[in-house]
C-alpha cells in the first residue's frame, strides 16, 4: 500500500504521549492496545487535533496544518467511549434522513430514537447514537475508543459489522480496545502503547 495515501503521524507528541510515528492505509484497521492509563485516548485525541501537540499529521498527502481544525475533525473523527452531547434532543445531533435511518437500524436502534431525548437513553444507546452522529459527517478516518464498551454481545456484533463495512469502503481505522477477541476480529495490525511509545506487534 502506498505510503502517500492514508493517515501518517510523525513524531506526534504531547506532554504525556509520544513521540509516536505510524501509518494506517485506506481499508486498514490498526488496533492500539496498552495498559489502562498508558495514553491511548490521549493519542487518539492528538490525531484528531483536539489537544496541543507537536509533530506532523498527514491525511492523503495533506498536512493538518493546512486545514482548519473543524475540517480536519470532520475527516478525522474521534469517537470517545463516553460521548458528549451539547443539546438534549437527539434530532439536534442526528437529522432524520434516509442515511441516518439506515445507520440507526444498522446499530440495532429503533427509528423512534430519532425523536427521543438524550437523557432518556441508556449508556449503550448513547454510544451507538454517537457512532451514527459521527459517521453522518463522512469521516475518512475513524478513531474508535472502546466503541462497544457499553454494549451487549448482540449490539457489539452489529457495531463490529458496521466497522467492518466502513473498513471495506476504504475508511482508515484506529481502534482502541481492551477486548482481545474484538481486536482479533477487526484489526489488520496491532500496536501497543508503552511508556508513551507505540510499538507495532506482529
Ligand atoms: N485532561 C487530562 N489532564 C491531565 N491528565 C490526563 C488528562 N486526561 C488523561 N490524563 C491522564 O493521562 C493518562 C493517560 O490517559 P488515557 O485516558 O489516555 O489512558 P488510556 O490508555 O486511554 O486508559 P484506559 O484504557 O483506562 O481508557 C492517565 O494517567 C490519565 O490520568
Amino acid at each position: 500500500m502506498s505510503k502517500n495515501t492514508g493517515l501518517i503521524a510523525e513524531k506526534l507528541r504531547s506532554e504525556r504521549v509520544g513521540p509516536v510515528t505510524f501509518h494506517v492505509g485506506h481499508g486498514e484497521c490498526l488496533a492500539i492496545t496498552g495498559a489502562s492509563g498508558s495514553g491511548k485516548s490521549l493519542l487518539l485525541r492528538l490525531v484528531a487535533d483536539l489537544d496541543p501537540h507537536t509533530g506532523t499529521l498527514i491525511l492523503d498527502g495533506e498536512n493538518s496544518l493546512s486545514v482548519a481544525g473543524h475540517v480536519w475533525r470532520q475527516r478525522v473523527a474521534y469517537f470517545p467511549a463516553e460521548p458528549g452531547w451539547w443539546s438534549e434532543n437527539v434530532s439536534d445531533h442526528v437529522p432524520d434522513t434516509p442515511q441516518a435511518r439506515a445507520l440507526i437500524k444498522a446499530v440495532g436502534l429503533p427509528e423512534r430514537m430519532l425523536t427521543a431525548e438524550i437523557r432518556g437513553l441508556s449508556t449503550g444507546e448513547r454510544q451507538r447514537l454517537a457512532l451514527v452522529r459521527g459517521l453522518l459527517h463522512g469521516p475518512q478516518v475513524l478513531l474508535l475508543d472502546e466503541p462497544t464498551s457499553a454494549l451487549d454481545p448482540q449490539s457489539t456484533s452489529l457495531v463490529e459489522d458496521l466497522i467492518r463495512r466502513q473498513k471495506n469502503d476504504g475508511r482508515i481505522i484506529a481502534l482502541v480496545s481492551h477486548n482481545a477477541a474484538q481486536v482479533e476480529r477487526l484489526a489488520d495490525r496491532r500496536a501497543i502503547l508503552r511508556d508513551g511509545r507505540l510499538e507495532e506487534v506482529a
